[in-house]
């Protein structure tokens, strides 16, 4: 969910790395020089074998045995291995040296305090589902109508999407045992405390119900782990040892390109990917694709293969040395997120929390394994994410958001009561280097804003599939969107400040206020304020520190997503309702790039949706159904 890099002037905050885990990461062989043996041809190739990818490949595998697909993924397999499915080995992906995530760095930006932003994604055989937080969160009814009405994609409705997302869905929401770690005390006492602090949001049960009654509660939120404590990726439940002998998934294999004849999608180009089978030789290999070539390269991935294609910007194209094959302007435009803000605060030590597992103590390491093997239970099968509140401002609060706000309401939020403005979760620990910082016991709070209104965008820099990108992620660009994180803030730091094990915010993640405002005295208290206390006031200069903080410390959800938008070809669109490339023939994209709108929820629902409708649609085309 985030991993801030420390702004240019904020160089004495630790560097967040979880040095203590990067030996656990499994190490991965560099001594073959031909990993696989592909075949020169099948019916359908994936380009990227991801989230989305691996649903709709195995659906279609399932349903056409005698259709032979072949998944080309440039990250490593996942099958087996045990950072893939506990869940609480989580962070071990996040270290830059990591080789199952990809770091894709934003160019400085004067909104986010001149900060590079690093933005990690899946790179591995499953992508973001092999290695996410889990929290399952699924997008409200408007969020898919939405593509309908405004963007024109008929069959996009939530009444054909929500059945699509029931039938991939075997996540378990019933309520947890009294004994289970699961909704530990702390997390009681963020419920508990909420509805208090705030009288107009009460207690809920079900957060994640596709409507406005999800809203405005303090719930109890799923998450992507099954009952025996393993995480719900996509290959282990669709693809590993499921009997699909005509289903190739074949890891450390880079698409460079897609091959296209007279306008026609015929192949793709691939070398073994030097990241993964070091010392590999570095020749690009065709393999060809008899009926369709299908992009599952996620929303970082395809705009790239895209525009190495020669589709895409024709200036972007010029500048690479690529020759234009279709001109289409959308191509890596409109790139979207969840901007996050996460404020860390100090527990006391009644807080069973993660912090130990992920400093490394080798004690609880022991015991927690110990634990998950006899049955899949403790710290080592959560992700420790549980609950949550989907903020959407009352009516009389729209004005405390500020005039930059208001006509964002007016347009996108006011007729649309299903869609919230912030979610605000908990995580009982904090996930990041901790090693410079005293033994304490963290908690953190991430307010994630749903529908920014700030965009970005990813594009090559030149024709090298190993170059870094042109990457602007665009965060809090918008002044709508910095108030609305700023509102966020204040709405969860009422709550968190009240609960009786708080022991006080972590400083340099927290505003630093004006000396002598209500807010600096406030934040520097180190217990609990009581329950009746007034809220924090704040002036206009306390306001400003909010939002120099904002910049200074504004981070991803990983959501990354819409740089291959399904929409009309003059608004910038890249594929139509049948996730066809425009002006070429054979060529789908499939995965959480096509999304012309954000959802407001976490986004492997929505990958697995699109997933899963992708198949329903190119079994059509082959003249069956799922
Ligand atoms: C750290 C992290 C935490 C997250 N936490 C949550 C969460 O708690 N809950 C939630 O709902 N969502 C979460 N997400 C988001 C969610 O997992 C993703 O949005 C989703 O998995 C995206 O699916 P996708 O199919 O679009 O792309 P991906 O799953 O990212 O798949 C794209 C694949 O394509 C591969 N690829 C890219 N380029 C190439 C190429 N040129 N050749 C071959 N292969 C290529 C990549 O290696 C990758 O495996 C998280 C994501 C991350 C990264």
């Amino acid at each position: 969910m985030f991993w801030p890099k420390p702004s240019l002037r904020d160089r004495h905050r630790p560097p967040l790395v979880i040095k203590a885990l990067t030996p656990r990461l499994s190490s991965i062989s560099s001594e073959m020089a031909a990993p696989h043996s592909i075949e020169p041809e099948y019916d359908l190739v994936f380009a990227g074998g991801g989230t989305a990818a691996c649903v709709t490949a195995s659906r279609l595998a399932k349903a056409f045995p005698n259709l032979s697909i072949l998944v080309l993924e440039s990250g490593p397999t996942t099958e087996g291995k045990k950072e893939h499915i506990q869940p609480g080995q989580f962070p071990v992906h996040l270290p830059p040296t990591s080789k199952t995530m990809t770091v894709t760095t934003s160019k400085p930006s004067k909104h986010v305090a001149d900060r590079e932003i690093e933005i990690r994604g899946g790179h591995c055989v499953g992508g973001g589902s092999s290695v996410n937080w889990m929290y399952y969160n699924r997008p409200s009814k408007s969020d898919f109508d939405d593509w309908v009405t405004q963007y024109g994609n008929e069959g996009w409705s939530s009444k054909e999407l929500i059945p699509l997302l029931e039938k991939a869905e075997t996540y378990e929401c019933a309520p947890q045992p009294a004994d289970s770690w699961l909704r530990r005390p702390v997390e009681s006492l963020f419920l508990e405390v909420g509805p208090k602090v705030d009288k107009y949001r009460p207690l809920g049960t079900e957060g994640n119900d596709f409507t406005a009654n999800s809203l405005n509660k303090y719930c109890n939120m799923p998450k992507w782990v099954s009952s025996n404590g393993r995480r719900s990726d996509v290959p282990h439940h669709y693809v590993y040892g499921k009997g699909l002998s005509n289903l190739h998934v074949k890891d450390g294999c880079l698409v460079n390109r897609v091959i296209v004849e007279d306008g026609v999608a015929t192949g793709v180009e691939y070398l073994f990917d030097k990241r993964i089978y070091e010392g590999a030789p570095q020749d690009k290999h065709v393999v060809k694709a008899r009926k369709l070539v299908v992009l599952g390269a996620g929303a970082m991935g395809n705009p790239l293969i895209l525009e190495r294609s020669g589709i895409g910007r024709k200036d972007i194209l010029e500048r690479a040395g690529i020759p234009l094959v279709c001109e289409l302007p959308g191509v890596g435009a409109n790139y979207q997120d969840h901007s996050v803000w996460v404020t860390p605060y100090i527990v006391d030590d009644s807080c069973e929390s993660m912090n130990k597992l992920w400093r490394g103590d080798a004690d609880t390491w022991a015991k927690a394994g110990e634990q998950w093997e006899k049955d899949g239970s403790g710290i080592l099968g959560t992700s420790s994410l549980e609950i949550a509140i989907k903020l959407r401002p009352l009516d009389h609060e729209v004005a405390d958001l500020g005039p930059e706000f208001q006509p964002v309401w007016d347009e996108f939020y006011a007729n649309k009561p299903d869609k919230p403005l912030i979610w605000v979760c908990l995580m009982v620990g904090l996930p990041a280097d901790q090693s410079a910082m005293p033994p304490l016991n963290f908690i953190i709070t991430a307010n994630s804003l749903n529908y920014p209104v700030s965009r970005g965008h990813q594009h090559i820099a030149s024709a090298d599939p190993y170059d870094k990108p042109d990457f602007q992620c665009g965060f809090i660009s918008h002044p709508a969107d910095l108030a609305a994180h700023r509102w966020g803030y204040k709405k969860s730091h009422e709550v968190t400040r009240r609960m009786a094990c708080f022991r006080g915010a972590l400083g340099p993640a927290h505003p630093a206020y004006p000396s002598g405002s209500a807010a600096a005295a406030q934040i520097a208290e180190t217990g609990p304020a009581p329950i009746d206390a007034p809220d924090v006031t704040y002036s206009a200069a306390d306001d400003e520190a909010i939002d120099a903080c904002i910049r200074n410390s504004i981070s991803t959800t990983f959501h990354s997503l819409g740089t291959c938008a399904m929409k009309p070809r003059e608004k910038g669109g890249v594929v139509d309702n049948k996730l066809n490339v425009y002006g070429i023939k054979n060529l789908k994209v499939a995965d959480v790039s096509i999304p012309p709108q954000n959802v407001h929820s976490n986004t492997y629902s929505l990958a697995v949706v699109i997933g899963e409708k992708a198949a329903v649609i190119i079994a059509e085309e082959l003249g069956g159904s799922l």
